[in-house]
Formats: structure tokens, sequence, C-alpha cells
């Protein structure tokens, strides 16, 4: 086992990868394969279509495979398709690398200790998927190998002024966070089925660009594909903001600019994806939550708080209004008359107070703030997962008019799909026969 590990640290070391995050539904295929090193040759095994018979190694995925269903070896042949019965092969270090690319699940299979990369002795057992998980086959697109730094070569400092690899684990709290997927404003990461969005720029109050929504948006987006999420925190970095609403200094004619020069209003698009997400978004609220950031946490599902909270809107102050979500929405949370103060005398309001008048659900200290965040995901993510996409969608519709009708009915769709009935549909009209529905109840 220690000779094991020392290999795989050495390989670790010779080879050059990193990971990234993407959208595989989009654009990934390829399979999860492990390996066991027989240095300087490795040996790849495979037991058919993302079965990982090998409780050890690295995940790896071929890249460009024209045929998503089936892995193939470096001369391109088929070595693994449906069906087939589980084989091994052996390829040099060298050709592996360039046929491959190396995964570390969710950018997690080592640990960058004291400049060498160190296998997760946990890791390793959650590496064992049911074959039937699609999230390592769908969540993990690895760049290509051989173009990147042997070691990541950005450091991050955690909270306790560590410094760590960003590509690996970001500690808060003692609690691990894996980055997803890295970003310019904001950080993206994983822990135990809840996904952190956190805006992360601390200097200005995490004051949003259009860069910043951009990739909000985008990591919506992957939470929204990838089924191992199951809840998102809505968060800002630094423990004095949660986020200050638009950034004044980018803020031009029409709508704040970025660097294509648009001017953008694309928060709102951001808004309406919080809302729309069919999976609870809960905003983990530190200081400022002003203006635009203000409205963003109203549109999450629930709110928890520091005692170190600050709320309020300043659109009058700054020239601005947001009309939206951000009155009618706050109006349906905290009543008509409290919503129009709100606005119209742009007062800051405290935890205390927040609370009291229904904008947010509970207020800690601010050193318990992640630790109960997380342990009201944890709780969510017992429950059934239909039950809260349907009640999301639910309390929506009744407040978003056709828009909101249309989420509820799409739920209905999808699980009308998944009934017999549904597919005697499709089947017959595949079939090229009439559908028999008469089999099916028509309940009272
Ligand atoms: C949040 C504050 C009350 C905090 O005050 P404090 O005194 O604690 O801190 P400073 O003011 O010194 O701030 C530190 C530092 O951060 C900079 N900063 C803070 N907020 C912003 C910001 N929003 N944009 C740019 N920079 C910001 C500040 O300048 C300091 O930097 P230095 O270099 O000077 O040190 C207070 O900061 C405050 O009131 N901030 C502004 C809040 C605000 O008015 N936000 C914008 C509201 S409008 C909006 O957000 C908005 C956006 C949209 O995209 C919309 C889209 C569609 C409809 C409506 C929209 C909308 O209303």
């Amino acid at each position: 086992m220690e000779q094991l590990q020392k290999e795989e640290e050495q390989l670790v070391k010779n080879l050059v990868f990193t990971a990234q995050w993407a959208n595989p539904r989009k654009n990934g295929d390829g399979y999860i394969v492990t390996y066991l090193i027989t240095s300087p040759e490795i040996q790849v095994q495979s037991d058919g279509m993302l079965g990982i018979k090998e409780q050890k190694g690295i995940f790896v995925r071929l890249q460009a495979n024209e045929r998503p269903d089936c892995l193939r070896d470096e001369t391109g042949a088929i070595i693994d398709e449906p069906g087939h019965t589980p084989k091994s092969w052996t390829i040099s270090v060298e050709k592996f690398v360039e046929r491959f690319m190396i995964v570390s699940r969710r950018n997690k299979a080592y640990t960058k200790r004291d400049g060498t990369f160190v296998p997760e002795a946990q890791f390793v057992e959650s590496w064992i998927e049911p074959v039937n998980n699609n999230f390592l086959r769908d969540a993990l697109h690895v760049t290509q190998a051989l173009n990147r730094p042997a070691i990541p070569e950005q450091e991050q400092v955690n909270q306790q002024g560590m410094a760590e690899s960003k590509i690996n684990i970001i500690t808060n709290n003692n609690m691990k966070w894996e980055t997803l997927k890295e970003y310019k404003e904001i950080l993206f990461t994983f822990h135990e089925g809840i996904a952190k969005i956190s805006i992360n720029r601390p200097q200005v109050h995490n004051a949003f660009t259009p860069l910043t929504v951009k990739e909000m948006i985008d990591a919506m987006n992957i939470c929204r594909d990838t089924e191992e999420i199951g809840v998102i925190i809505l968060t800002g970095e630094g423990g004095k903001a949660f986020c200050s609403g638009g950034d004044q200094s980018v803020r031009g004619h029409g709508g704040y600019v970025g660097e294509d020069t648009v001017p953008r209003l694309n928060v709102l698009d951001l808004q309406r994806q919080i809302r729309s997400i069919p999976k609870p978004v809960v905003a983990m609220v530190a200081g400022w939550a002003i203006g635009g950031g203000h409205v963003l946490h109203v549109v999450c599902d629930l709110s928890i708080a520091a005692e170190n909270a600050r709320f309020g809107q300043t659109g009058p102050n700054v020239g601005s209004f947001d009309g939206g979500f951000g009155a009618s929405y706050l109006a349906r949370v905290v009543g008509q008359k409290k919503a129009r103060e709100i606005w119209f005398l742009c007062d800051q309001y405290n935890a205390e107070e927040a609370l009291d008048m229904g904008l947010v659900n509970k207020v800690v200290p601010l050193d318990k703030l992640e630790e109960t965040t997380v342990a009201w995901c944890k709780k969510i993510l017992e429950k059934s997962p239909l039950a809260l996409r349907m009640l999301k969608s639910s309390f929506n519709a009744e407040l978003d008019g056709q828009a909101g009708i249309q989420e509820l009915a799409g739920n209905a769709t999808l699980l009308y799909y998944l009934s017999e009935e549904a597919k005697e549909g499709k089947n017959a009209f595949l079939e090229k026969r009439k559908p028999d529905f008469s089999k099916f109840p028509k309940f009272p």
C-alpha cells in the first residue's frame, strides 16, 4: 500500500495536470476508469460503462472521444463499450498522458502539502460511486493535461492564514470546500451536496460588476445541471459584506459596463435564475446587504444572517431603483408599508430588525454563520428533492404570473414523463402504432 502510494505520488508529480469544472452535458463525454500503477507503465482497468472495479487509483477520461459510448485504447481500438466484459491493458505513462486526462474528482484527488501532492485518504473511499451515479461522468471536464503547469500556480490563503492550492481545497471554519471552477470575481466551491457561490470582491464590499454576475450565472447553471448538488449557498467573502449592489465605479450610460463595453443590468437575469432554479438557494449574509445586493438576498429562498448584518436599499440615494422583485417580492416578504419605508427612506436595518420584519429566517453570531447555514442545508438535503422542487415552484407560481405557472407546469410534465402512461405515447409514436391508453386509470 505504501509503495503504491509512493508510486502514485511520483506519477502525479510527473504528470502535468489540472482540472476544471464544466457542464459536461453540453460538452463532456468520455469514460471513467481506474488505473493501477505498474510504473513505468500504467495498467488501465475498466469494467464496462463506468463500473469502477478498483478501489484505488485516479479516474481518467478519454478526451474528444467521437463515440461517447465507448472507450478506446491508444491505438484507437475499442476496449470498452456497453455490455463489454471487464478488460485491462497497459500503456506507457507517456502515452497515457497523451491520451487521457487525469480527473481529480471535483478537483480533490490530491492535496498539496509541503510542496507535494498527498492523496486524500478519506477521498479514496468516496471515489467508489454507484454505477448509476452520473456525477463523475457528468460533472467533470478536465483540461488537456500536457498544456498545463504541473502544480497549480495560484495559491489562496484560507481563514487560518494557511496557503493552499486553489485547485484543491479552501478551508473555512474547519469545513473543507472543494473548488468546483475557478473564476475571477467569485469563488465556487462544494461541500457534501452543498454548492457555495461567493462574491470575492471584499475590497468594495462585494459590489458586483457585469463579470461577477456573469460568473454567478455560470455557476448557477452548473448547480442546476449537477445532480450531486442539492442546495446552493449565496454569499460574499470577507465577513464584512454579503454584497453592496452594483459597482458604481463601472456604472455607465444605461447599465453597468464590463470589458466588452456593453452596459448591462444582468443582475436581473441572475435574480430570475435564483428564483427558478429547482433547488433551494440560501443567502448567507454577513455584513452589508445593500442595494442590488439586498435584492439578491431577498430573492433567495432563505436568508441566514450574522449579527453584524445590515440591510437596506439605496436606489433613491444613488439614482437607481429595482421595481421588479426588489420592490414587489420585497413587499410580499415584509408587507407593503414596510417595503415602501425601506425604499422611500433608504434606512439601514440591523439583523434583529430584519428578523422581526421576516426579512431573514435566522440570526446567529458571525462565527456560527457558516456552521448554521450548512446545518440548515444538510437538513434540507435529507428531504425529498422532488417535493422541494415542487414546493419551490408552487411558492413562485402564486407570485410570478405565467412564468410561475410555466415553472410549476414544467415540473408536472417532468413527473408525467416518468409515468408509463406518458411513455406509452412516446413508444407508440416510435413504433408507428396507435397508442393504447386504455390500461391507464382515470382517477376520480
Ligand atoms: C455599503 C456601505 C453602506 C458601507 O459603508 P462603509 O462606510 O462601511 O464602507 P465604504 O463606503 O467605505 O466602502 C468600502 C469600500 O467599498 C467601496 N464600495 C462600497 N460599495 C460599493 C459599490 N456599490 N460600488 C463601488 N464601490 C463600492 C467604497 O467606495 C469603498 O472603497 P474605497 O476605495 O473608497 O475605500 C456603503 O459602501 C454604500 O453605501 N455603498 C453603496 C451601496 C449602493 O448604493 N449600491 C448600489 C445600489 S444600485 C444597485 O445595486 C443596482 C444594481 C443593478 O444592477 C440594478 C439592476 C436593475 C435595477 C436596479 C439595479 C440596482 O439598483
